[in-house]
């Protein structure tokens, strides 16, 4: 049996390394590497992308672009980590769970885009919600992020872990907590509105903190406007992800779940996404939030999972986690 072939361009930096770490030990893949001498040498990054089954993309933006650009053997499939093809006409979005059709379109698709990491966690909040019309289309959305600085990439890692070059200036976002996006504008909007059945885009506030890894996303709600108990909005998103093995609702018991504070680091290592409603005790108002490692299922960990999916190997029950620190 020959085994599907997987490279993976931009393995040195942070998703492709984590990538590469969850790869590692499969017996049913056979990864290429590149010669690390080689690994923005275009004709060597182009032989590959030409021999793989599947081409996963860990690239910024601009290098992904190009990196499809380069492939011309129609029968190599590609999984983009960048936020480049996320609203794409033609690209199937790499969130497996998110509507009943996900999983077919990904596994028939030759071009998948795996979500971002705060995206991910307001998706998932969202789209059933829309979809069950309980929040209107059109309805005027805040999002606040909170994330480790690997979210950052390898320039905020390094600038973190004491691995800038001296003769550099810091790194804008390096310490231990930041707010930006202050233009209120961020590339995760479109996505957010794109896939979470939105008509316009929710005002986003991410922030960045001095913790490696681990991500929460925050959705405050003005019950009253809505119609809507915060009994309800957990009834629908507990329906909605009963039996999927990495998103679990968490219980909701008089208008509280079990955890009074919520530690972003709690899923590091792990696929995991957790999705949480609170609401105030008059019901007025509620807090809809989602935990995940954005290493995780916020990047890496969902890139391993939709690589399965696009291969017909997810029910093969496959770990998608690993060690922190990667
Ligand atoms: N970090 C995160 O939490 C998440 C990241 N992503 C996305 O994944 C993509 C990669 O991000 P991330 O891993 O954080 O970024 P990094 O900067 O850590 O990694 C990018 C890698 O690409 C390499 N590279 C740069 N130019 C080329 C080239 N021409 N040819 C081949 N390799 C090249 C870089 O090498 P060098 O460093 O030497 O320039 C680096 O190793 C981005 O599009 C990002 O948006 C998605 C979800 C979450
Ligand atoms: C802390 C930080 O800088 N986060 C990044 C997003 C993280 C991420 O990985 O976004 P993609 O999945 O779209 O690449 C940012 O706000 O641009």
């Amino acid at each position: 049996m020959t085994l599907p072939r997987i490279f993976i361009d931009g393995e040195a930096g942070t998703t492709g390394l984590q990538i590469r770490a969850r790869l590692e030990g499969r017996g049913d893949l056979r990864l290429l590497s590149i010669d690390p001498a080689r690994r923005k040498d275009p004709e060597a990054r182009r032989e590959l992308l030409n021999s793989a089954d599947v081409a996963v993309l860990c690239l910024h933006d601009d290098v992904a672009r190009e990196a499809v650009a380069m492939i011309e053997n129609p029968a190599t499939r590609v999984l983009d980590a960048s936020s480049a093809h996320r609203t794409a006409g033609g690209w199937a979005y790499g969130f497996p769970e998110l509507t009943r059709q996900s999983r077919g379109e990904i596994r028939a698709a030759r071009h998948v885009s795996n979500p971002g990491c705060y995206a991910t966690g307001a998706i998932a909040l969202l789209r059933p919600l829309t979809d069950a019309a309980l929040l209107p289309p059109d309805y005027p959305l805040s999002v606040q992020g909170f994330s480790g600085y690997s979210g950052g990439g390898r320039a905020l890692v390094d600038a973190h872990e004491g691995r800038a070059h001296p003769d550099e200036p810091g790194h804008p976002m390096a310490g231990p907590f930041k707010s930006y996006a202050l233009t209120l504008t961020h590339k995760h909007q479109p996505e957010m509105a794109a896939h979470a059945g939105l008509s316009q885009p929710p005002l986003f506030t991410p922030h960045v903190g001095g913790w490696r890894q681990g991500m929460l996303v925050q959705i405050p709600l003005h019950l009253g406007p809505l119609g809507v108990t915060a009994a309800r909005l957990h009834e629908v998103l507990a329906d909605h992800y009963a039996g999927e093995r990495f998103i679990r609702v968490m219980p909701f018991e008089r208008g509280q779940p079990a955890d009074p504070i919520l530690d972003p680091q709690a899923l590091n290592g792990t696929n995991e996404l957790e999705l949480f409603v609170y609401a105030s005790p008059g019901g007025d108002h509620a807090l809809l939030v989602s935990r995940l490692d954005n290493l995780g299922k916020g990047a890496s960990g969902a890139a391993v999972q939709n690589l399965d999916v696009m291969l017909g190997l997810e029910g093969a029950g496959h770990r998608y986690g690993v060690a922190e620190g990667v």
